[in-house]
């Protein structure tokens, strides 16, 4: 066999490229990375982001990535060069602590957007806390409990819309895709409570201009991306990318309607979120400029609509496949002999309804990927763990959500009543009601928080009744496990198929 000349330029290059890759390898293994080997995790892992990226590629979700971790290397692991996770429920004061925070971590900038060759960070992906707190300041009324009332009407208005859609559709055919109409009803939605008036996709049943699909790409973006931000910026963040990438669909529809808005007489011309955000902006102009109220509006509905949607659709397939559950909600649903729609003074209450949603949360929970924080260069303390400056933290809320110390033994079981109290009949203490509260990360925790979570809740509690009233629901597909795409960082439920008759109240 002919000797492989020492001088070819193929040799050369693939020695040099080898080299590298073996430095880059031992100086990750055992400089880099040196003041986290008290904690374990996969080799590939320690190593490389790639490791999960490759993963995600695969289609495995972070939920069994973060289960299997937890299983072979105990509750504080490694799942990347400088990322660590934390299964126990008392990291939580430290990662999502309300006075001391630990900033939003870099693989938020993934999900920045690009509006007229400029890149927009959203409310969700700002990673400046004092920009935050500022913001908050303002725009924090728009979102309580007594001023989402306010937005009732609008709410309203699409339930009587949804369902008399689904009273005609299924006359002609009594067998729906529901999830479709509740992820069409949940964007005009919070369109209407942003702009009072929504996009038209109930009316439809269609996805125009591509709207949804094109939130949906960029959370998958981000899915992609999030373990590699620095690449992701070098990519698609240059300076030459962003001025000749178009403006992104949300970001055209958030600059239209605000440029619509104006056009008609701006501040005070409705009562809805993006009058809000202009009573800010006229407060304080200096932090409310347009990008800002640009990516406001983007975050409202980008983490406002398919968010609600899935959450609705899972707890209504909880239900369907646990008949024993759907009774009692439905005794307690009639009870209550409901308005139509229902209102919120009626079903807030309600308190079987809302053991419901939380219990289907806890065993769906929206957000599959990690939600990281920055530890500061000083280090922290993380549930018993010390983890030096620089690297990223977070919550396995999977195996947490599942954790026989935290929910019982039957963690597995769709049964809302442990979220229910003793003194009512029902089963549960209070100590272990305030366990599950304190470890529920459903909204996440701390200063950056779900903002939205009470617009999602009385979405949530209206609707769903004004259903459970008005038909009678069951499974096409009994035995089928609810199905939704692999490649993604949240739930997405597109196919619920059920057979709807009108309500027949039992005697
Ligand atoms: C059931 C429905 C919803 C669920 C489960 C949910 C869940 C979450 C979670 C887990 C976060 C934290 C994400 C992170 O830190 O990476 C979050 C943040 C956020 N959500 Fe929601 N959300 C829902 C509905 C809504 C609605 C209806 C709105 C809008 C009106 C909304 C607006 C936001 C915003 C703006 C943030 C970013 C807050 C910040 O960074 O300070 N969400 N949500």
């Amino acid at each position: 066999m002919e000797a492989i000349p020492r001088n070819n330029p193929t040799v050369l290059f693939s020695l040099f490229v080898f080299s590298v890759t073996a430095l880059l390898f031992f100086w990750r293994l055992f400089f880099q990375s040196r003041d986290l080997r008290h904690i374990p995790g996969p080799l590939g892992a320690r190593l490389t982001s790639f490791w999960l990226v490759s993963k995600y590629r695969r289609g495995i979700l972070f939920k069994d990535i973060a289960l299997d971790l937890n299983k072979r290397y105990g509750p504080v692991v490694r799942y990347g060069p400088r990322r660590v996770l934390f299964s126990d429920a008392s990291a939580i004061n430290v990662i999502f602590n309300t006075r001391n925070t630990l900033p939003k971590a870099e693989s938020y900038e993934v999900m920045n957007q690009i509006v007229n060759g400029k890149v927009i960070s959203s409310w969700a992906t700002t990673r400046d806390e004092a920009h935050i707190s500022a913001m908050k300041k303002q725009v924090i009324s728009a979102f309580t409990t007594t001023a989402i009332l306010d937005y009732e009407p609008h709410i309203d208005h699409n339930i009587n819309f949804l369902v008399a859609k689904l009273q005609k559709d299924s006359m002609d055919s009594p067998e729906v895709n529901i999830a479709k109409f509740i992820i069409f009803f949940a964007f005009d939605t919070i369109c209407r409570i942003a702009f009072s008036d929504d996009q038209g996709f109930m009316a439809k049943q269609a996805d125009l201009g591509n709207t949804l699909e094109a939130a949906r790409l960029r959370f998958q973006h981000w899915h992609f991306w999030g373990p590699l931000p620095a690449l992701e910026r070098l990519l698609f963040k240059n300076r030459f990318v962003a001025r000749t990438s178009p403006t992104s669909l949300l970001g055209k529809l958030a600059s239209e309607r605000l440029q619509s808005r104006m056009e008609k007489g701006g501040l005070g011309t409705e009562s809805d979120l993006l009058d809000r955000y202009l009573q800010a902006a006229q407060r304080d102009p200096a932090t409310f400029t347009p990008s800002t109220l640009i990516g406001i509006l983007i975050s409202t509905i980008h983490a406002g609509a398919e968010t609600t949607a899935s959450t609705v659709n899972a707890c209504l397939y909880n239900l369907l496949r646990n008949p024993d559950a759907l009774a009692k909600l439905r005794a307690e649903l009639d009870a209550a002999n409901l308005s139509s729609p229902p209102l919120w003074s009626e079903v807030s209450r309600l308190r079987y309804l809302e053991a419901c949603f939380r219990e289907s949360m806890r065993l769906v929970p929206l957000l599959i990927n990690p939600i990281e924080r920055d530890v500061p260069p000083s280090g922290a303390t993380v549930a018993g763990t010390f983890v030096p400056g620089g690297t990223v933290v977070s919550l396995n809320v999977h195996a947490l959500n599942r954790d026989p110390a935290v929910y019982g033994e039957d963690v597995d079981s769709f049964r809302p009543e442990r979220w229910l109290l003793d003194d009512e009949g029902d089963e549960g203490d209070e100590a272990r009601r305030a366990r599950m509260q304190r470890a529920d990360m459903t909204f996440s925790q701390g200063r950056r928080s779900c903002i939205g979570q009470h617009i999602a809740w009385i979405e949530m509690k209206k609707v769903l009744p004004a259903l459970l009233t008005k038909f009678d629901i069951e499974l096409v597909h009994p035995d089928e496990p609810l199905s939704m795409p692999t490649k993604q960082l949240v739930v997405l439920i597109d196919n619920l198929h059920v057979r709807l008759s009108p309500r027949k109240v039992e005697s």
